[in-house]
């Protein structure tokens, strides 16, 4: 058996953080090594820092482990860093780490919008992941120590989208237009506080602070390339894609669903119905075909009942790593719309971050 590679966790006792615990604890290639959050839990065994929330038990080789302050020093031999960082706090602790030479995978949003950041949904565009590839492979070649660099997942919501998305656009040409309208699970709202039940029972609220913006700005970075100069990425622009979102929170514990209209860009050759259904079938990442430990079978599953896909019913499907896509059909605005489902804290969160790390390590840069 290899010799596992050593993972930090940041905000370990958070929602996304505890979804990291679980998914490590399951992992062949990382171990969760050190764990980190507030003053308010540092010094505490994790078993006691944390309110467990996840619906397996809380993994046996995590319960001593005595958590740490968000600080380096403490994660001295992790190969690499996730972060479950509340943005709040996420940009001065995770510069921290990349400025002392780790390898930082955040689900926070504060560096998605910088240009030598790639923006990751792993089943996506993890060709974008050349960026920090190319900047290793340079400072070795120069004799120089490794640097640290930062990887950011995207929006958990933003992943459900782009998954389906990326195959269409490779096969049928740019999309011009989307329109997304969303029921987001409350696990993405976090636990501090999250959002209180007597707000979300028999209810739905219309509104999640900063979402839509992120949907429609995000899905410009993960669908375009990488530039000429391999340093960064040639952003889709206003004109090439227009998302419109529309964001709401749901009584749904954990997975995203999205109803989803498109219209290519390319009008002389609109594809069929079936020619849309087959390429989502038959779509197969890198992540994929390298091999990665936590890589889906299928990135998309196309469910042909027609009331599905359900949250409660879909949302694990493949361990939680793929989107599930119902409800294709012609669109009489659009070209098509579909109904897509997302597991909002595996794909859209942790498991991404872990999906990108067997990337990394895949590429050699671990
Ligand atoms: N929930 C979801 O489905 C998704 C969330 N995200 C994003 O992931 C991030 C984490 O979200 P979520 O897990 O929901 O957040 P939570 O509020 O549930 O967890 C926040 C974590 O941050 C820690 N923390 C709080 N203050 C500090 C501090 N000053 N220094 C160090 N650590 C601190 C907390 O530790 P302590 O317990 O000690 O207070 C806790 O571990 C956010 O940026 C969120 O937007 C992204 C995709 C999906
Ligand atoms: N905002 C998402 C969770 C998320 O993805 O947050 P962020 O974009 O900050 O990572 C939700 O509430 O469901």
């Amino acid at each position: 058996m290899p010799i596992k590679m050593k993972a930090g966790v940041l905000g370990a006792t958070g929602s996304v953080g505890q979804r990291f615990i679980l998914l490590l604890s399951e992992n062949e290639q990382f171990d969760a090594a050190v764990l980190g959050a507030s003053s308010r839990s540092a010094g505490k065994k994790y078993q006691d820092a944390v309110v467990w929330k996840q619906t397996s038990l809380l993994p046996g080789e995590s319960k001593d482990l005595i958590v740490q302050e968000c600080k380096p020093e403490f994660f001295i031999g992790c190969n690499v860093i996730f972060s479950g960082l509340d943005a709040e706090y996420a940009g001065p602790i995770e510069k921290s780490f990349v400025d002392a030479g780790f390898a930082v995978v955040s689900n926070a949003k504060n560096y998605r919008r910088v240009p030598s950041v790639p923006l990751v949904v792993p089943t996506v565009n993890s060709e974008h992941l050349e960026v920090v590839v190319n900047r290793v492979k340079q400072a070795r070649s120069q004799g120089l120590s490794k640097p640290g660099f930062e990887v950011c997942i995207s929006n958990c919501s933003t992943a459900g989208l782009v998954v389906p998305l990326k195959p269409l656009q490779d096969k049928f040409g740019p999309i011009r237009f989307v329109a997304v309208t969303t029921m987001q699970a409350i696990s993405g709202a976090g636990f501090s506080p999250g959002t209180p039940g007597i707000d979300i029972l028999d209810n739905v609220v219309p509104y999640i602070s900063g979402e839509e913006d992120k949907m429609e700005w995000e899905a410009k970075k993960i669908l375009c390339s990488v530039n000429g100069t391999g340093d960064g990425f040639d952003l889709l622009s206003d004109d090439q894609l227009t998302v419109s979102a529309q964001c709401n929170r749901v009584a749904v514990s954990d997975g995203h669903t999205e109803c989803v209209s498109w219209k290519f860009t390319n009008r002389d050759k609109v594809p069929s119905l079936e020619e849309v259904k087959q390429c989502l079938k038959d779509y197969s990442c890198e992540a994929t075909e390298l091999g990665c430990p936590s890589a889906p079978k299928h990135a998309i599953y196309v469910l042909d009942e027609p009331d599905r896909p359900q949250p409660r019913l879909d949302r694990n499907r493949d361990r939680g790593y793929a989107v599930s896509v119902g409800r294709l059909r012609e669109d009489p605005i659009f070209d098509f719309k579909m109904t897509v489902l997302s597991h909002n804290t595996i794909i859209g969160a942790a498991g991404s971050g872990i999906l990108i790390a067997e990337l990394l390590a895949k590429k050699g840069v671990l």
